[in-house]
């Protein structure tokens, strides 16, 4: 990635780090991160959307894959529409938007489809997904960002467990019933030897559009005490605001639409807390990742 700082140019490339024991990484991916949520609908596809426009901001190269097989909703908030392409038959050509790649199974199948998929089904479609997009072309991608489904069942445990993680991250809100269920994501990716890089508390405090009063809704300091409860970074607080909704539901995340705003800069700092939390683990040694170093 390169930074221009008066006239001087900087370019750095972005390490490749230690995915699962018994895994090695994708070729042209040198990391990717998980986001899970033990609950559903705490925002963690409009986290996982913003985590990665915010990280390309920033000069990498990003690609978002929408693991949600049952409710696939990234298309919509990348403004995403069509089939992707496939020039050969056998791989397949990611979508672009916001400057990023993103590849989702409800770009392949009817959007209207119910998908009454039993798990391994859902996890060999996953995995094709992600072994046959062409990430990043010729040059690969530094993050891939994977919306896991919700919860803590069988699939999001096998998900987890076959593509190659460098880090996790956990999307709560600050109310105690779901902070409970992310303490169970937690555990899952424990479980499967996943690292977690740390929390995004979401939701956590609503700013009036009109009046500037803050309230807390979900309740105050969940996430901060999950993170020091389980040792782990609280990574971001993000608000409950309007414009993330409306912006996600319109296509254009808020760190697109509105990069000046409060929340766009809680995304871009939460972002940079991922990247640097997953700089700190371990690197995959030259020998493995030859094609990415
Ligand atoms: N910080 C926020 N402020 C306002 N609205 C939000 C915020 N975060 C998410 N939302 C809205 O909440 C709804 C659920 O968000 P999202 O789809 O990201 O959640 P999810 O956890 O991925 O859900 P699912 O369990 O269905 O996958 C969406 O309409 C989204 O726009």
């Amino acid at each position: 990635m390169g930074l221009r700082v008066g006239s001087l140019e900087i370019t750095s490339r972005i390490a490749s780090h230690a995915v699962q024991p018994n895994l090695s990484p994708l070729p042209n991916v040198r990391n990717i991160i998980a986001v899970g949520s033990g609950k559903g609908g705490v925002g963690k596809s409009t986290t996982a959307v913003n985590l990665a426009l915010a990280l390309a901001a920033d000069g990498a190269r990003v690609g978002v894959l929408d693991a949600d097989v049952y409710g696939p909703s990234v298309p919509m908030m990348l403004g995403l529409s069509g089939r992707p392409d496939s020039p050969d038959g056998k791989t397949i050509e990611p979508m672009r938007a916001h400057g990023v790649e993103a590849m989702s199974i409800g770009l392949l199948v009817d959007q209207d489809t119910p998908m009454i998929w039993r798990g391994p089904m859902a996890t060999s479609a996953l995995t094709q997904l992600l072994e046959q997009t062409r990430w990043g072309g010729e040059d690969g991608l530094d993050y891939l960002i994977v919306d896991l489904p919700p919860g803590t069942g069988d699939i999001q445990l096998t998900m987890a467990q076959k593509i190659p993680v460098a880090g996790a991250v956990i999307v709560t809100t600050p109310q105690d019933v779901a902070t409970l269920d992310a303490k169970k994501a937690l555990k899952m990716f424990e479980k499967v030897e996943v690292p977690v890089l740390g929390l995004i508390e979401n939701m956590a405090v609503h700013v009036c559009s009109n009046c500037g009063h803050a309230e807390h809704i979900f309740g105050q300091g969940g996430g901060e005490r999950m993170a020091a409860q389980y040792g782990v970074p609280l990574l971001g607080s993000l608000p409950l605001e309007v414009a993330i909704r409306e912006q996600g539901d319109a296509g254009t995340p808020v760190v697109a639409a509105a990069p000046e705003s409060p929340a766009a800069q809680a995304y871009r700092d939460a972002a940079r807390r991922v990247a640097i939390e997953l700089a700190l683990r371990p690197r995959v040694t030259p020998s493995i990742s030859a094609s990415l170093l």
